[in-house]
């Protein structure tokens, strides 16, 4: 048989391929709050991998910026090495290759397909602008996964880090069935945009809003100090826009890198609004930013039972009833079922966090 090219809606889920696999209908839900990076050149970081199999939901071999131009290659071979001999047990593996306009993306693709292709989960592709550049990606997959005789399809993460990126979020989601979610990479996007930040990620100190005046019969009146000002977010407009574009395609939204390493609790704040708005994990770019990310996309215990009881108060799910002076109907279920269903997937592959559930009423097994 022929492989076709896809020419209608019919041909969205044919292999791109002749022998490639099939490719899903829906992409699974799999744990991935944490999407640890490592440079896989690094002699030091790269035997620390083994160990934190289990400890991040992600280990991401990062081939990309932060790689030395001298290192790219040694940054490719060192992943493969990783992945032939480490055992990933219930913790994914992905990578982040190189840009499409770069020299190394061909290589990192044909190399890592042929020779780890059965370990990786997902191919993170950076500076993506259109759905163009995934149709490459989604071609060139199938090829290889044909040749290196997979049975699965390898699936796309897409970087959301340039202006023309953002404006084509929705076609960029939906350009092929491989598409599993986007990251919001906030340095790339801000040097593209011109934005005057240099932070990678997080908040600034002059993007705010002030206070009114105090009326002019106020004796402090003319007294700028006293008018409060209120730092606010600036990524909060890209990743409502990567949200809603993921939800419409059936992908996760992830926010990506904070820079500050040293500052875990503005880490810790810019992952929660994230995760507040829908997103299902962030990345970490060293061990001290695990614990938080778990943390954050998670939710609490006490989320959890409160979801549970309105679940509960609500019986067959239609109608409204008060629950601590609060009403609850139909759509409050539904925002409580999306809770309920996190903390099952999350407790299915996380002990701790089980015990956690269960010490408050426990988890469906
Ligand atoms: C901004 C746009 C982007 O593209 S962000 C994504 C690209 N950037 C990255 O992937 C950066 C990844 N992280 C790193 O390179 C390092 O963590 C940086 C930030 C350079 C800090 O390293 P370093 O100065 O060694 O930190 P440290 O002395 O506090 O390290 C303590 C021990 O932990 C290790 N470590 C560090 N980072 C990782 C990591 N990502 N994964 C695993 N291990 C890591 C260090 O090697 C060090 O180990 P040891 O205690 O000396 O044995
Ligand atoms: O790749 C990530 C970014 O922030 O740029
Ligand atoms: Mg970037």
């Amino acid at each position: 048989m022929a492989a076709q090219s896809a020419t209608s809606a019919k041909d969205f889920f044919r292999p791109l391929a002749v022998g490639a696999p099939q490719p899903l209908r829906e992409i699974p839900f799999r744990p991935s709050r944490a999407i640890h990076f490592f440079d896989p050149s690094n002699a030091k970081m790269a035997a620390k991998v083994p160990g934190m199999v289990g400890t991040v939901d992600v280990l991401l071999g990062n081939l990309e910026d932060a790689v030395k131009a001298d290192n790219k290659e040694a940054a490719r071979e060192g992943l493969v090495e990783i992945g032939r001999s480490t055992d990933f047990g219930p913790t994914q593996l992905w990578t982040r290759v190189n840009a499409l306009d770069s020299p190394w993306v061909l290589d990192d693709l044909t190399r890592l397909v042929g020779e780890i292709g059965d370990k990786l989960d997902v191919v993170m592709v950076p500076k993506v602008q259109g759905a163009e550049d995934i149709h490459y990606v989604d071609r060139l997959l199938a090829q290889l996964e044909a040749k290196a005789g997979l049975d699965r399809p390898i699936l796309v993460h897409a970087i959301l880090e340039t202006a023309r990126g953002v404006a084509n979020v929705e076609e960029i989601c939906g350009a092929s069935p491989r598409m599993q979610g986007l990251s919001l990479g906030p340095a790339d996007l801000a040097a593209d945009r011109r934005m005057k930040t240099t932070r990678v990620g997080g908040g600034h100190p002059g993007y705010l809003v002030r206070e009114d005046p105090p009326s002019p019969t106020d004796p402090a009146a003319g007294v700028d100090a006293r008018r409060a000002t209120y730092q606010q977010d600036l990524w909060h407009y890209t990743i409502a826009r990567m949200v809603d574009a993921c939800a419409m395609h059936g992908i996760y939204p992830y926010y990506g890198p904070f820079g500050d390493i040293a500052d875990v609790t503005a880490c810790e704040d810019q992952f929660r609004n994230a995760f507040l708005l829908g997103c299902v994990g962030a990345w970490t770019l060293h061990p001290k930013q695990v614990d938080v990310a778990r943390r954050v996309f998670s939710p609490s215990a006490d989320d959890v039972a409160h979801a549970r009881r309105v679940v509960a108060a609500m019986g067959d799910g239609t109608g409204a009833v008060m629950l601590d002076g609060k009403m609850e109907d139909d759509a409050s279920l539904k925002q409580c079922l999306v809770m309920v269903e996190l903390a099952e997937q999350l407790a299915a592959i996380d002990p701790e966090l089980k015990a956690q559930y269960d010490a408050i009423g426990g988890t469906d097994d």
